[in-house]
């Protein structure tokens, strides 16, 4: 390993994917004359799913485990990782993944959706570490600093994007528990004195099981016990179906099940259960026998029936379509295609899918194709509340105004897997009535207990204190180099939130905070606050937890910017080094059809460029490299330049898409090195290619637009032809042969 100064620049899939292949050359053309190494590391659903089962695989089909690898290299000070967005798989997603690996010749056993024996279920807990939020975490050793670069606000002041009105009789509202849920019954403690604990049913015959056998904790941990009653939650859902039926709104479910891959499909599959209720009374044990599992969506359950014949088919069929025909209308995901909210459960993901409604004026579509109002179900109450908060808002003072609202970025507790975003290892469906307990190893002590029943899901969270004080201080920071007030978004009356509050407090005393306005305040109370100043124009820091974290930075941008792909996402790591998100956004799988379809990326890289220009000045300070901080400022101001010419990608086909975006954030880079001042080697190294770029430009943009209107070939989908992608990617010989002239 040479000692260069590295980025380390992840692979990822779908859309991101395919704009890095033709975005990795531009990299390693301008970072080149400053020395700076650029890896690769593939962290795709595909290369996981293959690093998790060398066994089955010839040597030559084996590849290492780049995410531990990437994890590890979290921890070293000098870490400096671009990450783009990657797939959390479902279910579904996993399966078809290993279907098309599996057609491409490596010898992948079948998922096991439903396991008989051992060798099944250890099998699918392999198949388990592939699916759901499974890269963040295990990157995020930092917290998360999310915000909209100047240049990028300003650029939506200018150019608003469309925000549907509000009527202040809109019906639509978000329906959650007010008991049984998580929020209700929830303990927290803090930890005096490390110790190892172990999760533990008493079951009401007296027999112990073990759910898990260790946890290690630290001194100063904050741990949560909490659970989600199964009666109450099929009683609500009820009750919810009825009402939207009695009063004619769209049914939706909301949830997370990418984040929350152990619970959340769980809460899924009883409300997809209790719609289609009667059919799955009568036809229970028919399922049952065909493995169906609609945890996993109804798109599982309609793929497993097709295998019945005709007649038995077309009963079920009959019987479903009977329960809908008395109960409430669904929203749709995509109506021209018949998808429901039902389909699969990470169709519709929270963070993303409220802003878009509360965007579209608080509706969304129905099987007609037409907008309409809803009812939001977003079970837990613990955070829907802000959505209703929001909601209640936009009643009363009606659509953001993107030209003149105030900004609201976030400081996000996030490391070490925090809070219930690093809980899936800690969460059971609870097999028997009975007691939970989170018992002391050594002594035998009950920390925390709670009384459960059959099929509650019950779940241990975890925040270390490390990761704490980092937030608290990165809050204190920003706040003083923004001049923004901050909010942290804590709720005294949640036993973790209130635990939280006593460490904040206390560790807001180790920063000098005089002339900082710093406040705590509960969610509904710091919407309000933060909300009643957004629409004054005036700015506000959000301080929150992990998941409003998530929720925060989709919500925010989306109503400022009309997408959370344009955010700033930093992970300053807790050893010192620094991860890059781009955007706060997915990876947006239609981008790829329309690819694939036409020929045409809208994906906008920005998230890329705007973290790829704090990595380089970062990489810069550490090692003492002028080059890289003029390479970081150049690019800063090429991005300026690509926003204020409007070259962005357009999401319609024939224009300007992603490849011709990249040119010219190319062009104008290499335009504003070759002019600066502060370092003449390196004007005088890419003022031929500012030159080539510029006097080609026309040629350029009509070679890129030339090949959009066919369908295009990438040979795969989770493991595309990289060969084929690259030569898709690159279409214009003339801009490949100037990147090449510097040694590309
Ligand atoms: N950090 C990560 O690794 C993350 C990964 N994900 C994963 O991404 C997938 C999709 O998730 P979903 O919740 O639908 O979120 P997305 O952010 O992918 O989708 C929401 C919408 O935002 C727009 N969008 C997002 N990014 C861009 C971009 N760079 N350029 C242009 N438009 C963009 C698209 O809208 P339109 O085209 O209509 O304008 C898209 O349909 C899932 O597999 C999910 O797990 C999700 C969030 C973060
Ligand atoms: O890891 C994921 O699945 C999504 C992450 C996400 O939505 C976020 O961090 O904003
Ligand atoms: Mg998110």
């Amino acid at each position: 390993m040479s000692n260069d100064p590295t980025i380390i620049y992840t692979l990822t899939d779908e859309a991101p994917l395919l704009a890095t292949h033709a975005f990795l050359p531009v990299v390693r053309t301008f970072t080149k004359p400053a020395g700076i190494k650029v890896d690769e590391a593939d962290i795709s659903v595909a290369a996981r799913i293959l690093a998790n089962f060398p066994e089955y695989l010839t040597e030559e089909q084996r590849v290492p485990d780049v995410l531990s690898e990437l994890g590890k290299k979290t921890l070293e000070p000098d870490a400096n990782i671009i990450k783009l967005p990657n797939i959390s798989a479902s279910v579904a997603q996993l399966q078809a993944a290993i279907k098309e690996l599996q057609g491409k010749g490596y010898a992948l056993p079948d998922y096991p959706s439903d396991p008989k024996t051992d060798e099944e279920k250890a099998l699918k807990a392999r198949y388990g570490k592939c699916t759901g939020s499974a890269v963040n975490p295990v990157l995020r050793e930092g917290n998360s600093d999310r915000r909209a670069p100047r240049a990028v606000k300003e650029y939506a002041r200018k150019n608003p994007h469309s925000m549907a009105e509000w009527s202040q009789a809109s019906r639509t509202h978000v329906s959650h528990m007010t008991h049984g849920d998580f929020y209700h019954g929830e303990k927290s403690l803090t930890l005096q004195g490390a110790r190892d604990v172990k999760m533990e049913l008493i079951t009401k015959s007296g027999q112990t099981i073990v759910l898990k056998q260790k946890v290690a904790l630290q001194d100063g941990e904050i741990i949560d016990s909490m659970f989600m009653s199964r009666k109450a939650l099929l009683d609500f859902y009820e009750k919810q179906i009825e009402d939207a039926k009695q009063t004619g709104v769209m049914f939706s479910l909301h949830v997370k099940a990418t984040m929350m891959k152990v619970s959340h499909p769980i809460v899924f599959g009883h409300c997809v259960r209790m719609f289609y209720k009667e059919a799955f009374e009568k036809h229970g044990a028919l399922f049952d026998s065909l493995g169906i599992n609609v945890n996993n969506g109804m798109a599982d359950l309609y793929n497993k029936i097709a295998t019945l014949p005709a007649s038995q088919r077309e009963e079920v069929e009959r019987d479903l379509h009977a329960c809908q025909e008395n109960r409430p209308a669904l929203a749709m995901v995509d109506s021209a295609k018949g998808i429901t909210n039902f389909h699969s459960p990470n169709d519709v993901i929270v963070d993303a899918s409220m802003p878009a409604m509360i965007r579209a004026g608080g509706k969304m579509y129905g099987a007609d194709g037409r907008l309409k109002e809803v009812k939001a179900v977003i079970p837990e109450s613990t955070f829907a509340r802000i959505y209703q908060e929001i909601i209640n808002f936009c009643k009363w003072h009606g659509a953001f105004d993107p030209r003149t609202m105030g900004t609201v970025p976030n400081v996000g507790l996030m490391a070490q897997q925090a809070e219930e975003y690093g809980s899936h290892d800690k969460t059971f469906e609870v097999p028997e009535d009975g007691v939970a307990n989170i018992t002391d190893l050594a002594t035998g002590e009950v920390l925390l207990t709670q009384n459960v029943e059959q099929g509650d899901i019950w779940r241990m969270c975890q925040v270390k204190d490390a990761p704490i004080r980092d937030w608290v201080k990165l809050a204190v920071t920003r706040a003083r180099n923004s001049g923004m007030p901050a909010v942290f978004w804590l709720d005294p009356y949640r036993p973790h939130e209130n635990e939280l509050i006593k460490k904040v407090t206390l560790y807001l005393k180790d920063h000098d905070t005089t002339g900082l306005d710093i406040q705590i305040m509960s969610q509904v109370r710091a919407m309000r606050y933060t909300l009643e100043r957004v629409i004054r124009g005036l700015d506000t820091i959000s301080v929150t937890g992990n998941i409003l974290r998530d929720y925060l930075t989709d919500l925010f941008p989306i109503m400022e910017l009309g997408t959370s792909a344009k955010m700033l996402s930093i992970v300053p790591l807790m050893a010192g080094g620094g991860m890059y998100e781009t955007g706060a956004g997915g990876s947006a799988p239609k981008h790829v059809q329309q690819l694939t379809e036409e020929n045409h990326l809208r994906w906008d890289s920005l998230g890329e460029f705007l973290a790829l220009a704090v990595s380089l000045e970062e990489l810069g300070i550490k090692t003492g490299s002028d080059k890289a901080k003029v390479l970081a400022k150049t690019l800063d101001a090429a991005t300026g330049k690509l926003l204020d010419n409007r070259k962005s990608p357009s999401p319609k086909t024939g224009e300007l898409d992603n490849r011709g975006s990249q040119f010219y954030l190319s062009l104008y880079w290499a335009q504003e090195l070759a002019a600066q001042k502060d370092d003449a080697e390196l004007a005088a190294y890419f003022a031929p290619l500012a030159k080539s770029l510029g006097e080609n430009e026309q040629k350029i943009v009509a070679e890129l637009l030339a090949v959009q209107g066919q369908p295009a070939d990438i040979g795969g989908y989770y493991l595309a032809d990289t060969a084929k992608v690259k030569a898709i990617m690159r279409p214009s010989a003339t801009f490949n042969g100037a990147l090449e002239a510097l040694g590309a």
